[in-house]
């Protein structure tokens, strides 16, 4: 049974390539092999390998960048899921997705909740915002993970870029009134193997490891706990420190700044909470911490 998984070379593709591995032959082309962009290449590739499940971890991820390339954006974050909905609607097979805070207007300190009103504040936002309704609308059988922050030890994300100036500077301005929680890409792929590989036992009929058995639906998926880009930058400091990384720069010296102060392209929210009970109880699970979680993360990429 082939498993088709787009952006197999992201931070959350690759991770997805490692847990879909026990569970049927992953098919993860790199972007000179597929090129996500080319619709009729996408219909090319699923009619000749006949996915029977579809992760769509591929994505146009450069917020900034987004607002000058909308069109860009809007292929690979709206028509691409919409395109892959309606193969797996008509198919009968499970599609998951992957979605973000930024799709949330970012007002107020309360928890989003899956069902909150969206408002995105970006073209990445808004146009990840079309993707989520088009799976929705589908009718395919789904599960759209709406997570936050996302880093891993390979890949581009806001860990590494702090590790490289940590390593460069000794002072660093970091905004600290954006609050949400950071997620590596292998906690998303965990719980996403979890959604398809319930417990067995021998009085239960026999599940397809390649069928979803929760309801279809977004669920938000994050670490527990909450901090700011701050928080995070110090905290990372500090854990590498421990770890013996070399670094110019000390967990105390990184000072928070007001968003208004780092003026980018693109607005981002400043409320980034989720709710994280609807995917708790779905599976039976709790989410860890969010320093526990780069702990593990931090581990893997400073060690020598
Ligand atoms: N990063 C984050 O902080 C967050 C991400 N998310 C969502 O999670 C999902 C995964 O994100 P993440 O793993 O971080 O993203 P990455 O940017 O790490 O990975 C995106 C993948 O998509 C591929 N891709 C982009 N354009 C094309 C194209 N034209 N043709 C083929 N492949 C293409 C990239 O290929 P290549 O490797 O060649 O560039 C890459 O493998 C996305 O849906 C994202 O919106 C949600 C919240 C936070
Ligand atoms: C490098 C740097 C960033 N910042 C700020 C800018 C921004 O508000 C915050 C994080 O920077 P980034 O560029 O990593 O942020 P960004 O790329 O917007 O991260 C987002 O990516 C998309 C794909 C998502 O879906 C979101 O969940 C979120 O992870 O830190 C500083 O304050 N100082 C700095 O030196
Ligand atoms: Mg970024």
């Amino acid at each position: 049974m082939n498993i088709f998984i787009t952006g197999g070379n992201g931070q959350v593709g690759f991770e997805l390539q490692r847990q879909f591995s026990l569970f049927g032959n992953v098919l993860a082309p790199t972007r000179h092999e597929l090129d996500l962009t080319d619709a009729n290449a996408v219909d090319a590739y699923l009619a000749e390998h006949q996915p029977a499940l579809i992760l769509n971890a591929g994505a146009y991820t450069a917020v900034d960048k987004a607002e000058s390339e909308p069109e860009q954006a809007k292929r690979l974050n709206a028509e691409l899921p919409a395109q892959l909905a309606e193969y797996a609607a008509k198919h009968n097979i499970p599609l998951v997705h992957y979605s973000t805070d930024y799709v949330y207007p970012g007002d107020g300190e309360t928890p989003w909740q899956e069902d909150s009103p969206t408002a995105p504040l970006s073209v990445y936002g808004q146009t990840k915002l079309e993707g989520d309704q088009a799976v929705t609308q589908s009718g395919c059988q789904h599960l759209i993970f709406r997570t936050s922050w996302v880093y891993a030890a390979r890949g581009n994300n806001f860990m590494k870029t702090m590790l490289r100036l940590g390593r460069e500077r000794d002072a660093l301005s970091i905004v600290n009134d954006q609050i949400g929680a950071p997620t590596p890409a292998r906690l998303i792929a965990q719980v996403t193997a979890l959604a398809f590989a319930p417990h067995h036992s021998p009085l239960t009929t026999h599940n397809s490891p390649l069928s979803i058995h929760i309801p279809s639906g977004i669920y938000h998926l994050a670490p527990r706990g909450e901090t700011s880009w701050h928080g995070f930058a110090s905290e990372i400091f500090k854990q590498a420190q421990v770890l013996g990384e070399e670094l110019a720069i000390q967990s105390g010296t990184v000072s928070g700044i007001p968003t208004v102060e780092f003026p980018t392209p693109a607005q981002r929210p400043l409320n980034s909470r989720m709710r994280l009970t609807k995917l708790e109880a779905a599976l039976g699970v709790t989410l860890p911490v969010w320093q526990h979680q780069l702990a593990l993360t931090l581990a893997e990429c400073c060690e020598e």
